[in-house]
């Protein structure tokens, strides 16, 4: 991942700027070059070491845990292209800032160190500016109807909002240790409120570590409840962490250090933890900051982080975030506009997903079976090559596919959902072209995660009362409000159902029964385990363990299990992570106030002493516990002090969780463009149908399963509760509403072209662009109102940077016109290509003209 080496252009100031006519001088401009070129060094060198380590590591089968959890967290091009971006801007910042340091011993503030215009370039040189630019948004049909795969102008007068490769949105202005945006708890000698923060290893030791076997189970939830609120967490966020593990400034390998130096901040390990001896600190990397929201002052604003997906409910885990991602996922040579499958392996006849395509090194795939490890007896010990019909890590829309069995499950099924609603409406409209089926179903599909979470789950996290007080009835959609996923929400408040997690993986045989060939698994020999699916019996038995499994009821005393604490992501080594304490480090990286400004920001009362503590924790020895580890309740961790709170009735989780997460969820609905209640989106008979969508359905039209709980979020306590598939309350999804007629009432019945054609977009045919770098087309017609008569529909594409970026294929909402000769395409495709490259790196703003090969439109 060697950075380019930027041939810098002079276009950084290096004279002294005066402010507002005062004789103040920018401390830092004089150091801008300097700085810039030493900052391009070091996190070129910093990604390379990493990388070099990385691929060691993997050669000698030793994947460290800490590497999986970067694994887990893989990120797009253009997601890295951003993060690049970022880490240059901040690096720099510092290294000018160290170098004021050393010229003045002065600390300067943000305001003294650069100009505006100083900060101005800095963003164009190391390519911020570009990555805050805001898209133009279409209003044609296609964008009425369909959301697009990044979330990116679902709001067209704030086309960022709820898109991915945007920095989380604050509640709460952070609270970071200095100006610089270090973490709270860097320093582990600074004070807040007179009292330093405790090590959050020692926390997760002392407050949530739970014996395996000391658990108490959820008398009326299933484990399913808890799968899917991981599911939608996969849906909402996903930050990424800084690409580099080695220190920026040292070099040195963060994975075998105590040191505090960005991106690292390893977690301490307390001497009176067990692991002692073993190393001293725990590997943590910073998340990787973000660019900021475009402002010129953007890289001196504090530090934001980063959310790589979109924000909205839309099975964006199942399609991909980036159109790059969507494209990689889709069959291009189904007339069918189905996913992709797995050409290797089939699940006793159904469909797995793809796997991800990996280097030559197969053999040493993370998601494979572990060589040498203490791991299950039935785990081959040899490191020889793989066979040919070797299992990888699958291939999802979101990164974290592999992270649990449970997760492969609801993937799995999921893709298959999708292309059994595809040849669905293919039986019901023919003339539909491929990518008409693929954006109809994704938009059921999205409209269905939706019903299921709002209708399903959250009035059973909640509780019914807590919706009803914080989730009025749906008024239609506001654009006013903006859905992006809150900080809070991602590094605190939606990580509450750690606590609800079983320590043990339930694999059942048909009719729900113990299979002594597949046992149930320790939940860290379940982890990042995909070969287990393929070679160990499918989805099934793990759909059916997470259907008759209770979730892990969250309870004082018995908080985490130690699956998640000691034995995180436990690989081929290396000391394995401590999930509770990754949550707590995670929010002090973040900046995120302490609990009890989370408390007042919620109209809750705020506790100040063990006693206030104690009666709203409804627990004295607890209170007691945080006190003595925290000094005053205004400095513990807001996840820790969030998911102490006794659950409200109905609910599983407190009074400011439930504030917490309701409003998310609120803004999520309101702010979507695409909700699917929302008026035009769906017909009236199509919601009528939508409204009853039944997971249920869904495990039985996508496994072999063929007895199921009604309602699968609820404890079924035996197998014989179970319902046949057939029964009549395991609701069929009917898809008639959906069928079209295929005669335009005013041009009547529609000439039959090579693609396809929907009256969707009033009479606008859609139609698939070959992929590769070849335009086709222009065979598309739409009906003319004016002379009622079939007509070409107009060519309609932005500009040949567009074209160039999505071409393979063009969405769909882009028609791409004939080519007169491939050869004039290629000639400008290339000079193309250089143009971007050249204005990649290059800060000065090269405009592109329409080179011929696209119209625009707009
Ligand atoms: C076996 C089950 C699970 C495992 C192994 C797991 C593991 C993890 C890990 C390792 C992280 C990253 C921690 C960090 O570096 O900060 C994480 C983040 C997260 N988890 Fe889980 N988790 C599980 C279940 C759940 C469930 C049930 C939920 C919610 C209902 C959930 C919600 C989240 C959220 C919201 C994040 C933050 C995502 C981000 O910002 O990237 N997880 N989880």
């Amino acid at each position: 991942m060697a950075l380019l080496l930027l041939s810098l252009p002079q276009c950084v100031s290096s004279n002294k700027v005066f402010h507002n006519n005062s004789e103040m001088v920018y401390l830092g401009s004089q150091f801008v070059e300097e700085a810039l070129q030493r900052a391009v060094e070091l996190t070129d060198a910093a990604y390379r070491r990493t990388s070099e380590r990385v691929k060691m590591s993997l050669s000698e089968g030793a994947l460290r845990p800490s590497d999986l959890l970067a694994e887990f967290k893989q990120t797009e091009p253009r997601t890295r292209a951003h993060i690049l971006a970022a880490e240059l801007l901040d690096n720099t910042v510092e290294l000018i800032r160290e170098m004021v340091y050393t010229h003045t011993m002065a600390q300067p503030n943000h305001s003294e160190l650069l100009s505006d215009r100083d900060m101005e370039k800095l963003l164009q040189v190391t390519g911020c500016s570009s990555e805050a630019k805001s898209s133009r948004c279409d209003t044609d049909c296609l964008s009425e109807r369909y959301r697009s795969i990044t979330g990116e102008c679902n709001n067209r007068q704030h086309p960022s909002w709820g898109a991915a490769n945007i920095p989380y949105s604050r509640w709460l202005e952070p609270e970071y240790e200095d100006a610089a945006g270090m973490p709270r708890g860097w320093d582990p000698e600074h004070t807040y409120s007179s009292f330093r923060l405790p090590p959050v290893r020692l926390v997760s030791q002392e407050v949530l570590y739970t014996h395996n076997d000391n658990i108490s189970l959820d008398s009326t939830l299933s484990h399913l409840l808890v799968e899917w609120g991981q599911w939608i967490a996969h849906d909402l966020a996903l930050t990424p962490q800084s690409p580099s593990t080695a220190a920026f400034k040292t070099g040195v390998d963060c994975t075998r250090t105590c040191s505090r130096d960005t991106p690292c901040f390893p977690i301490l390990i307390p001497s009176s933890d067990p692991r002692t001896g073993l190393q001293s600190c725990m590997p943590f990397f910073r998340s990787a900051p973000s660019c900021g929201r475009g402002a010129p002052s953007g890289g001196r604003g504090s530090r934001e982080q980063l959310n790589a997906i979109n924000s909205y409910v839309d099975a964006s885990m199942v399609y991909g975030s980036s159109d790059v991602a969507a494209s990689a996922l889709r069959n291009h040579s189904s007339p069918l506009g189905s996913l992709a499958l797995n050409p290797l392996h089939s699940d006793h006849g159904l469909a797995y997903m793809p796997f991800l395509s990996r280097s030559a090194q197969a053999h040493l795939d993370p998601c494979g079976p572990r060589r040498g490890g203490n791991f299950s007896v039935s785990e081959p010990q040899d490191r020889s090559p793989r066979p040919d019909n070797a299992t990888s890590c699958f291939q999802a829309g979101d990164s974290r596919a592999n992270e649990n069995l449970g997760m492969i499950a609801l993937h799995t099924v999921f893709l298959r959902e999708h292309n059994r609603l595809v040849e669905e409406l293919h039986g019901l409209n023919p003339h539909w072209s491929p990518d008409t089926l693929y954006q109809e179903a994704r938009k059921i599909l999205g409209a269905v995660h939706q019903i299921l979470t709002w209708d399903h789950y959250l009035p059973r996290v909640l509780g019914e009362r807590a919706v009803s007080d914080l989730m009025p009835p749906y008024e239609g959609y506001n654009a006013d409000v903006d859905p992006s996923v809150a900080n809070v929400f991602a590094a605190a408040a939606f990580r509450f159902a750690h606590v609800t997690i079983q320590p043990m993986v339930a694999r059942l045989g048909s009719g729900y029964s113990l299979d002594p060939r597949h046992p149930p698994l320790p939940l860290h020999h379940s982890l990042f385990a995909s070969w287990r699916v393929v070679q160990e019996g499918g989805v099934d038995s793990v759909l059916r363990g997470v259907l008759l499994s209770p979730a892990k009821l969250q309870v004082p005393g018995q908080m985490m299990v130690e699956e998640l604490t000691e034995r995180l992501f436990q690989a081929q080594g290396g000391m394995p992570l401590d999930l509770g304490a990754l949550n707590l480090q995670r929010g002090r990286d973040h900046g995120l106030p302490g609990y009890s400004s989370w408390r007042e920001f919620c109209g809750l009362s705020v506790p100040n002493t063990t006693t206030d503590l104690a009666a709203v924790l409804e627990n004295l020895a607890l209170a007691q516990k945080f006190l003595e580890l925290y000094g005053t309740p205004r400095n513990i961790d807001v996840w820790v002090g969030a998911i102490s709170e006794p659950a409200l009735p109905g609910g599983r989780v407190g009074p400011l969780l439930s504030c917490l997460l309701a409003k998310q969820f609120r803004a999520l609905r309101d702010g979507d463009r695409f909700w699917w209640e929302r008026d035009g989106l769906f017909t009236a008979a199509q919601r009528k149908r939508l409204k009853r969508a039944s997971l249920a359905r869904i495990i039985c039209d996508n496994s072999h399963i063929v007895r199921v709980p009604a309602d699968p979020f609820s404890r079924t306590e035996s197998a014989g509760d179970m319902l046949p598939c057939s029964h009549p309350h395991i609701t069929q999804l009917d898809l008639s509403p959906w069928k079209e007629p295929d005669t335009d009432p005013r041009c009547g019945v529609i000439p039959r072209i090579q693609y396809g054609y929907s009256l969707l977009c009033d009479s606008m045919i859609l139609f698939q662009c070959h992929s590769g770098f070849k335009l086709q087309g222009s065979s598309s017609v739409t009906c003319d109102p004016g002379s009622q008569q079939w007509r070409p529909a107009p060519p309609t594409c932005h500009d040949i940077d567009e074209c160039m970026e999505q071409m393979s294929p063009c969405p769909t909402d882009m028609h791409c016109i004939n080519m007169s000769g491939s050869f004039l395409c290629t000639g400008l495709i290339i000079l193309a290509l250089i143009m971007i490259w050249y204005r990649r790196y290059f800060p000065k703003k090269q405009e592109l003209v329409n080179g011929g090969c696209c119209q625009g439109n707009s």
